[in-house]
């Protein structure tokens, strides 16, 4: 079975627990992709749902199936967020951001009374840090918020090259206008230490180290689908 076919699973379990009248969010990546494209069928079947995006494709996608969408502003409480992720482990705690949209996708997240993360299998592992940590920064004094950002980590254990993220040859740049950092720590000894330590960083936006948000986690593997938590 191929990865997609594994993400395309993970995402048709987690719209089992979507009702009619959900005010929902829709996260960003090539997982949330099968969700929202789920979802579409759903909706064109007749479910009513009002959701909110995590970013500007996951917006585009869902417009174009044809989900009835809003804003945080209009629908300020959502009932449930799903949403992929770089990195998880046993403590649902999670590292997001592989995508760039991890400052919408934790606002929104932070909106809902529940997040079911959808992954592979791949994903799940002892200790976070593997995956680049990504920091979402202002542009503004970039090399002041990177040697903050290194010595806060150095402080929680965490030592490694920090780059900032790149695409097409150019800087990226987040659906914000922000930069991203991303930290390549191998491991993060103290995942809740290291995220208050970033955020009393003046020029961090956000970071992708996302503690005590998701409730429920879905993952496919090729022998069937493991839940953690409550889905
Ligand atoms: O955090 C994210 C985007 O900012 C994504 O959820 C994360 O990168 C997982 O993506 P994929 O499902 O493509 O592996």
């Amino acid at each position: 079975m191929s990865s997609e076919d594994l993400k395309r699973q993970a995402a048709a379990r987690a719209l089992e627990a979507v009702t009619d009248g959900m005010r929902l969010g829709l996260g960003t990546g090539s997982t949330a992709k099968h969700f929202v494209e789920l979802l579409g069928d759903r909706v064109r079947g007749g479910l009513k749902v009002v959701c909110v995006a995590t970013s500007e494709a996951t917006q585009a996608q869902a417009e174009g199936e044809g989900i009835p969408m809003s804003t945080l502003d209009e629908t300020p409480e959502l009932d449930l967020v799903v949403d992929g992720a770089d990195e998880l482990d046993e403590q649902l705690r999670l590292v997001k951001g592989g995508g760039g949209a991890l400052l919408r996708e934790k606002i929104v997240a932070s909106a809902s009374r529940r997040m079911i993360v959808i992954a592979d299998d791949s994903k799940k592992v002892a200790t976070l840090g593997k995956f680049p940590l990504p920091v979402e920064v202002n542009p503004f004094g970039l090399e002041v918020t990177r040697r903050q950002i290194a010595a806060a980590a150095a402080r929680c254990g965490c030592n490694g090259e920090l780059t900032l993220r790149q695409r097409d040859g150019k800087t990226f740049v987040t659906d914000g206008g922000h930069c991203i950092i991303d930290c390549h720590f191998g491991v993060l000894p103290q995942p809740e230490a290291l995220a208050d330590a970033l955020v009393a960083i003046p020029g961090v936006v956000e970071h992708g180290l996302f503690i005590g948000l998701a409730t429920g986690v879905v993952l496919a593997a090729p022998g069937g689908l493991i839940e953690l938590g409550q889905v």
